[in-house]
C-alpha cells in the first residue's frame, strides 16, 4: 500500500490524520484571538471530549486514526540526530531572534526527554515566565522583549486541530502548503519533518507544492474530485498564483495523474475562508453548498498547455455549477444540497458553524456537527447516512469535521 493514497473526496476512508486539541487552547487570550484566528476561547476539557467522540465515530466505521503528535514523536525517535535540527528550526520560525534567547529556549525544550511531551510543548507555546529561573542570571534582551506582543516567547498553535490545512493529500503525493497567516505557517513544520524523515513516509510521498514557495495555498481549498481532476478554491487563503504553480508542478510530474484543475473563485471573507467552508462532496452525485456563494462564484478550467510546459491554459466555465461538476465527474447529473435548505438566516447561521463542512467517509456517509439541525435533517431526508458529533466547543475555532481531518488513505471509488 502507498503511504498516501487519496483520489476522491468520498472513497471509503481507511486512514486519517487528526490532532487532539491540547494545551495550546489554554494559551488563547482575548487579545490574541484575532491574530490566532479564533472567535472565542473553547473550554479545553469539553473540546477534547468532543474530539474523542469524533475519533470514535471514525474508528467505529473502520478508519485507522493517527495523530500528528504521535507521527512527529515517532519521526524524532527514528532519527536521533534530528531533534537538534528540529528544535533549531522551530526556534527560528517562532521568531526568537537573539542568540541568548535561542540558547535558553533550546535548553528548555531539550530538557524534555519524552519526544511526545516535547512535541506537545512546541504546540502549546512557551510563556516567558516558564523560563524565568534561567533568565534571572542574564540581562533581558531588548530585541526580544520589544518585538514580543505578548508574554509568549513562542506563540501557541491553536489551529493545529484543523489538520486539513497545513498539507493536502493529492493522489499519492501532497501539497505541503505555505499558509496565509504567520500563525499557521509554523504548523507546516511538522508535516515537513514527517514526510522527509518518518520511516513510513520518507521517500514515499511526492511534493507538488512546498512550504517555501512564495504564494499561499491551504488544504481546506483543495478537493480531489477524482483521480485526474482537482477543485481548488481561490479564497482568502489560496492565491491564484499558487494554483497556477501547483498546476504546472502536477501537470509535469511523471507520477501525478491530475490533468485538470477547476479553480473556484469564492468571495474573500472570514465566513468563507476556504472552499470547504461553503462546498463539500457527500456522495458520488451530491454536494453540500452554501447558497451565499452561488451568485458570485466563478469557475475556471486549468489544463496543460501542449505547446509550452511552462504555461497552463485557463478558460472560464460559463455554465451552472451542477452541470460543470457532472461533466468533470463523468456522470449524468449532480445534485447540490443547499445549507439549511437555502433559508437565508438559517443558512448563514449554520454555515458559520460549518453546516456545509462535512467529512465524507464513504459514498453517502458523512460526519457532521450535531448543532446544524436544519441542514442535517435535510441531508437525512436526501438519503444520506448522517453521523453527528458534538460541537459546542470545537466550533469556536471556525472549522468542522472536514477541517479537522486529513485523509491519508481512501479506497478507490467505482464510478
Ligand atoms: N479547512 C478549513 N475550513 N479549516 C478551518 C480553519 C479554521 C482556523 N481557525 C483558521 O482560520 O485557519
Amino acid at each position: 500500500m502507498t503511504a498516501i493514497h487519496v483520489t476522491s473526496e468520498i472513497g471509503k476512508l481507511k486512514k486519517v490524520l487528526l490532532h487532539r486539541p491540547g494545551r495550546e487552547l489554554l494559551n488563547l487570550t482575548p487579545d490574541t484571538l484575532e491574530r490566532l484566528l479564533f472567535d472565542d476561547i473553547p473550554f479545553l476539557k469539553v473540546a477534547q471530549e468532543e474530539h474523542d467522540a469524533f475519533a470514535k465515530i471514525l474508528r467505529d466505521n473502520g478508519v485507522e486514526v493517527v495523530y500528528l503528535e504521535d507521527l512527529m514523536a515517532e519521526t524524532l525517535a527514528a532519527n536521533p540526530g534530528l531533534r537538534e535540527q528540529f528544535l533549531k528550526q522551530f526556534i527560528d520560525e517562532a521568531g526568537i531572534k537573539t542568540e541568548k534567547y535561542k540558547k535558553i529556549v533550546y535548553d528548555f525544550l531539550n530538557s524534555y526527554d519524552d519526544n511526545k511531551e516535547l512535541i506537545l510543548k512546541t504546540m502549546e507555546g512557551i510563556n516567558v515566565n516558564e523560563l524565568d529561573s534561567k533568565l534571572r542570571n542574564i540581562e533581558n534582551s531588548l530585541v526580544d522583549l520589544v518585538s514580543d506582543e505578548s508574554n509568549f516567547i513562542a506563540d501557541p498553535m491553536p489551529n493545529l486541530y484543523f489538520t486539513r490545512d497545513p498539507f493536502g493529500s493529492i493522489g499519492n503525493g501532497v501539497s505541503l502548503n505555505r499558509m496565509y497567516s504567520v500563525t499557521r505557517n509554523r504548523e507546516t513544520i511538522y508535516a515537513e519533518y514527517i514526510f522527509d524523515h518518518h520511516p513510513e513516509y520518507k521517500g514515499q510521498v511526492d511534493k507538488y507544492f512546498d512550504r517555501y514557495n512564495p504564494f499561499h495555498i491551504e488544504g481546506g481549498d483543495i478537493l480531489n474530485l477524482n483521480d485526474h481532476v482537482l477543485a481548488i478554491g481561490i479564497s482568502q487563503r489560496t492565491q491564484a498564483d499558487a494554483i497556477e504553480m501547483i498546476a504546472k508542478n502536477l501537470f509535469s510530474h511523471k507520477d501525478a495523474k491530475i490533468d485538470t484543475i477547476l479553480a473556484f473563485n469564492i468571495p474573500n471573507s472570514r465566513a468563507f475562508m476556504h472552499l470547504d467552508t461553503v462546498f463539500t462532496q457527500i456522495d458520488k452525485d451530491k454536494f453540500t453548498v452554501h447558497p451565499g456563494i452561488m451568485g458570485p462564484l466563478q469557475v475556471f478550467e486549468i489544463t496543460a498547455d501542449p505547446d509550452n510546459s511552462n504555461e497552463v491554459l485557463v478558460k472560464e466555465m460559463n455554465d451552472k455549477l451542477e452541470n460543470i461538476l457532472a461533466r468533470y465527474l463523468g456522470i449524468p447529473k449532480v445534485e447540490l444540497i443547499m445549507c439549511a435548505g437555502g433559508d437565508k438566516i438559517a443558512a448563514e447561521r449554520e454555515q458559520w458553524n460549518d453546516g456545509s463542512n462535512t467529512l465524507c467517509i464513504a459514498p453517502g456517509v458523512i460526519v457532521v456537527y450535531e448543532r446544524n439541525d436544519v441542514t442535517n435533517a435535510l441531508l437525512k431526508e436526501k438519503g444520506l447516512t448522517v453521523l453527528e458529533m458534538p460541537s459546542a466547543e470545537l466550533s469556536r475555532g471556525r472549522g468542522g469535521p472536514r477541517c479537522m481531518s486529513m485523509p491519508l488513505v481512501r479506497e478507490e471509488v467505482e464510478w
